[in-house]
């Protein structure tokens, strides 16, 4: 990794405008990641453009180049992500010569929440280091007065997508799993419901690549792809940017849970709009109940069953419940769990699931891993298991035992 040239040397090589129409689509169009046809990932390379469009939009985007220096400090050179809430980027910072990433908030009060949830957990929880932490916080201008707030993180990734599990041992995958749930127990001890676990939240750890050219970085990371934004009538240039794709070998098995926008103390009130994607929210969370520390918990175990089945969230409910019908927040959903005239279908339950998924594994553990799933994907919040009590279930650290973790 020792490349000496000076990241800042560079200042003509700032990515790959898109060429063709071809090159567009890849670049805006969405993409599905499917195994055996059930829908992983759903999403775009970028975001949508009407997002940095003013008409309309209360939580609009900063428009930002590849090449622009922010702050008088941060050189951008690399998109990180986008969120709902803000677009990430990968900067050099010429001040302390490393790798940052910056996430630029758009307006609208998610960023205020964000800062503030942050705030409070510094404050009070005991054990930070597996959470994205933001290292300085700026403010960039508009031209009609209003400010976008950024973030400044360290750089990690990436985040966990079936492929690269697939690829990744067990030994890391449970790691990961404990790893993040001693995260979530540490954060429901100081009183902080995270509300948004979801795959796209966790990500590992990166090997530092500070030292290196930008040519040298782009050649690991994947040439930015870009487009100038379309069709808004910006009052700064700004481009559309394909993210970095972080090679396999640069990752650590340090694994972290980043994104509070949506995060609360339990005591706050009252309570923002926003959920996890379907796969990982909880159904009280999906029937217009408080959030509460067992949204967290269900959130996790939808994680869980994706570091160890490759599979994502288990879609369906075990279990009846009453008290939540008709309450469905997403127009045109079903009630159907509701209905107790279904019958469980044999082929299709977690036992069926988890052994069609791993068929490596012998009958004990998988045992194990149907007791701790069914614990957790239970319709009642109040019967599931905390964190805590989780991390010391005795099949929960079976599992841990078997892997080495
Ligand atoms: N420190 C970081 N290092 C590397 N990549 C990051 C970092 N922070 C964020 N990202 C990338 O940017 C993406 C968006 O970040 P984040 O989830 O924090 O944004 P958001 O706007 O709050 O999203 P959401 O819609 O989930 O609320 C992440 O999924 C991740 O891919």
């Amino acid at each position: 990794m020792a490349d000496l040239e000076a990241s800042p040397g560079n200042t003509t090589d700032v990515g790959d405008f898109v060429k063709d129409e071809e090159e567009e689509l890849d670049l805006e169009e969405g993409y599905e990641d499917t195994i055996i046809g059930y829908p992983m990932y759903a999403g775009a390379r970028v975001e949508p453009w009407h997002r940095y469009d003013t008409e309309d939009n209360q939580n609009v985007l900063y428009p930002i180049r590849l090449g622009e220096v922010l702050n008088e400090r941060y050189l951008v050179e690399h998109k990180l992500g986008f969120g709902g809430g803000s677009t990430v980027w990968m900067a050099f910072d010429l001040q302390d010569k490393r790798d940052v990433a910056l996430k630029v908030m758009a307006l609208g009060k998610w960023g205020d929440n964000e800062t503030r949830i942050q705030d409070e957990i510094i404050k009070t929880v005991q054990d930070t280091s597996r959470l994205f932490i933001y290292t300085a916080t700026f403010f960039l201008p508009r031209d009609d007065k209003n400010y976008h707030r950024v973030l400044v993180f360290p750089m990690r990734g990436p985040s966990i997508c079936t492929l690269s599990l697939k690829r990744t041992s067990m030994a890391s995958r449970m790691s990961a799993a404990r790893q993040l749930l001693e995260t979530v127990a540490s954060l429901h001890k100081s009183g902080i419901i995270h509300r948004d676990l979801d795959a796209r939240n966790c990500m590992w750890g990166m090997a530092p690549i500070d030292g290196l050219s930008r040519s040298a970085k782009y050649e690991l990371l994947g040439r930015p792809l870009k487009q100038t934004i379309p069709f808004v009538d910006l009052w700064k240039e700004g481009e559309l940017v394909s993210p970095v794709k972080v090679p396999e070998d640069l990752r650590t098995d340090k694994f972290y849970l980043c994104d509070f926008g949506l995060a609360k103390k339990i005591s706050d009130l009252p309570t923002q709009r926003g959920y996890p994607p379907m796969h990982y929210c909880s159904p009280d969370r999906l029937h217009k109940q408080e959030p509460s520390f067992a949204c967290d918990m269900w959130s996790y175990m939808a994680i869980f069953s994706m570091l160890y089945l490759t599979f994502p969230p288990f879609p369906t409910f075990l279990e009846g419940g009453v008290q939540w019908k008709g309450l469905y927040t997403h127009p045109g959903g079903l009630d159907s769990w509701f209905d107790q005239s279904q019958s469980p279908d044999p082929d299709n339950d977690l036992a069926a699931k988890i052994a069609y998924f791993r068929p490596d594994t012998d009958l004990v553990e998988r045992q194990h891993v149907q007791s701790i799933m069914s614990k957790v994907f239970v319709y009642h919040p109040e019967k599931r298991p905390t964190a805590t009590e989780l991390l010391r279930d005795p099949s929960f650290r079976a599992i841990m035992d078997r892997y080495g973790c």
